[in-house]
């Protein structure tokens, strides 16, 4: 029989979907999918009772901290605000987008294994960046582009951020896609704190400026995880930091907490964003709390909430 937690533990109505946890309303939303009440609210709980000094955030950038949709169409990955920026050339920018249309449902369909879909995500990656640095981007168009892009973080992302620095939670920005760009996207939000560390796909600029290279490892959607983190000793600096909210849209965003020393709880928490229904099992399967069609932070939020109230 399950024992009731401490007054006001989270949870302490029963544990039912409903009554998960009452301390954060935000879990009752529409979007909010859970296989496992039971687990989620113990890991919740633990996150709590162990305490900020324990915690650590990791989070893949595009379509997870960055909006799925913008204004009833899809919003721009990193990749998209360059591939479409003023900087390439049409011919440049129709073949980026035949990439984009043809690996695009490869990398999403739920009926191919990892293994298949890893080789065809290097061939991706490395096509785009072959057409990118014969494209000659300059160093200096970077911040300009970012501007005149489409590009926006999820709702909340102004108190997501906040709560992590004001509490010094590290934070983990692990993304295949472009770190120059999403890195100007934080900046321009104003809300690149000293926290915040990014590992992700980043350009080579020779003395004049000029794009000449994309720096390795190549990070793509289904290696995210030590492979591509070795010589950072990140996870390492942080070994008492044995709690995790791992924040992700992808499968592969799954295993971006896989070089944390002795884990001792993580709460996965995937957003659902596109082919919802058919995708809907696997997310399940895998995420602890999966947040479907949601473009907001509030679940995220109001777990932070919760977590970080003085008890
Ligand atoms: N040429 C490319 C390659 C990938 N993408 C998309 O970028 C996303 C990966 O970045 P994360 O921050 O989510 O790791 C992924 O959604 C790919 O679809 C792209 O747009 N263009
Ligand atoms: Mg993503």
């Amino acid at each position: 029989m399950e024992r009731p937690g401490p007054p006001g533990a989270c949870g302490d109505r029963g544990g039912t979907e409903r009554g998960l946890c009452p301390q954060v309303p935000e879990l009752q939303k529409g979007t909010v999918r859970i296989r496992q009440p039971e687990r989620v609210r113990g890991i919740i709980q633990a996150l709590r009772e162990q305490g900020v000094a324990k915690l650590q955030v990791i989070s893949d950038f595009d379509m997870t901290l960055s909006r799925f949709g913008c204004n009833g169409r899809r919003c721009p990955t990193s990749h998209n605000i360059l591939d479409t920026s003023r900087v390439i050339s049409e011919d440049g920018k129709k073949k980026l987008k035949d990439l984009l249309h043809y690996y695009y449902p490869i990398e999403i369909d739920p009926n191919r294994t990892l293994e298949e879909k890893r080789p065809l995500m290097v061939e991706w990656w490395t096509k785009a960046h072959e057409l990118l640095v014969q494209q000659k981007i300059h160093k200096g168009d970077i911040a300009q582009i970012v501007r005149e892009s489409e590009a926006m973080l999820r709702d909340g992302f102004k108190e997501f951020f906040d709560q992590l620095h004001k509490n010094n939670i590290p934070m983990f920005i692990f993304s295949a896609g472009v770190g120059d760009i999403l890195e100007e996207i934080i900046r321009q939000a104003n809300v690149f704190y000293s926290n915040v560390f990014v590992v992700s796909n980043y350009m080579d600029f020779n003395d004049d400026g000029v794009l000449t290279h994309f720096r390795g490892p190549l990070i793509h959607t289904y290696n995210k995880n030590n492979t591509v983190l070795q010589g950072t000793g990140y996870f390492q600096q942080l070994s008492t930091r044995t709690n995790i909210i791992l924040l992700g849209d992808s499968m592969g965003d799954l295993t971006m907490a896989d070089g944390v020393p002795s884990v001792e709880n993580i709460l996965k928490i995937g957003f659902l964003n596109d082919k919802v229904e058919e995708r809907r099992g696997k997310y399940l399967d895998s995420y602890d709390i999966v947040l479907e069609s949601d473009e907001t932070l509030d679940v995220v939020n109001g777990i932070l909430r919760y977590i970080l109230t003085e008890t």
